[in-house]
């Protein structure tokens, strides 16, 4: 079958690529239980892995030209259903409804929103294990120093991201400019976060601390309206030096500065 790969919907395939697809069932931990949401099952391949392990696939797909050639595949596999959808529109609560993993090879134009959309949905996703862009993947999983950024943030925020393995471009047809990675995502089951500082003063203090990446702490946190003083004195108390930048803190330090500055005479 000749089909032309979109480049508009991030089509790169992992055709014959048994030895990946493999790694990836056996990292997810898939089992018997598990009900699997694939994004993007393109052509399929990782979907057959799936189909013969778990008890059912519920994919999304919104290549219409794909439609054909995955439901000739599998339309016979009483575990398998296909949402011809844009998964970004998705409504979870009527087209999904229950627990899911996520286990996919998902399109890269949209790793972040598609991150967001499973977070807002955690009361059906449990765990998400996802094949991105290498680098995107080393920004996420990031624990230490320069590759931590906002997005880091906002999914430790929910859960716990690890750094799977690496997945170099040649497996890929067409073959990418990148390189890839699979990682996951353990979505805490309690809100040991959101407890503790609400997702609007989480993420106004965040960005504020990433807002010029170049600068300390001290100078960037200054944009929220607090005095130098104030903020070296709550720095202070967590022991945490004045010349740390945004990238140096891990989530604890951040959601500790905040409920200082919450419970200080200042209000965030
Ligand atoms: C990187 S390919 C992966 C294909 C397949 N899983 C594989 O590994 O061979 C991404 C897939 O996501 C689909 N896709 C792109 N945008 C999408 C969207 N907004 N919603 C659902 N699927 C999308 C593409 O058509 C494509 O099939």
């Amino acid at each position: 079958m000749n089909f032309k790969h979109k480049k508009k919907f991030g089509q790169n395939f992992l055709t014959n690529q048994d030895e990946v697809l493999n790694k990836i069932i056996e990292v997810s931990s898939v089992n018997a239980n598990d009900s699997i949401l694939e994004i993007g099952p393109g052509e399929g391949a990782l979907t057959g892995y799936l189909l013969d392990i778990v008890n059912d696939v519920i994919c999304v797909e919104i290549d219409k030209e794909l439609e054909k050639i995955l439901l000739k595949k599998y339309n016979t596999r009483k575990n398998f259903k296909l949402i011809m959808q844009d998964i970004l529109k998705v409504d979870f609560d009527k087209e999904i409804s229950k627990k899911v993993k996520v286990v996919a090879n998902i399109p890269y134009y949209i790793t972040s929103p598609i991150i967001n959309k499973l977070i807002e949905n955690r009361k059906y996703v449990e765990e998400i294990y996802i094949m991105v862009q290498k680098e995107v993947a080393e920004r996420i999983c990031s624990k230490k120093g320069k590759n931590r950024s906002i997005l880091t943030l906002s999914v430790e925020y929910f859960g716990e991201a690890e750094y799977l393995f690496t997945i170099p471009k040649e497996y890929f047809t067409p073959v990418p400019k990148v390189d890839s990675a699979f990682m996951s995502i353990k979505l805490y089951k309690d809100n040991r976060y959101l407890d503790r500082v609400d997702e609007k003063t989480f993420f106004r203090f965040v960005k504020a601390a990433f807002s010029n990446k170049r600068k300390n702490i001290v100078n960037n946190l200054k944009t929220l309206g607090y005095s130098r003083e104030i903020i070296e004195k709550n720095l202070e108390k967590l022991y945490l030096s004045n010349n740390l930048r945004a990238e140096n803190l891990s989530i604890d330090n951040f959601i500790d500065l905040i409920i200082l500055f919450k419970n200080g005479d200042v209000n965030v």
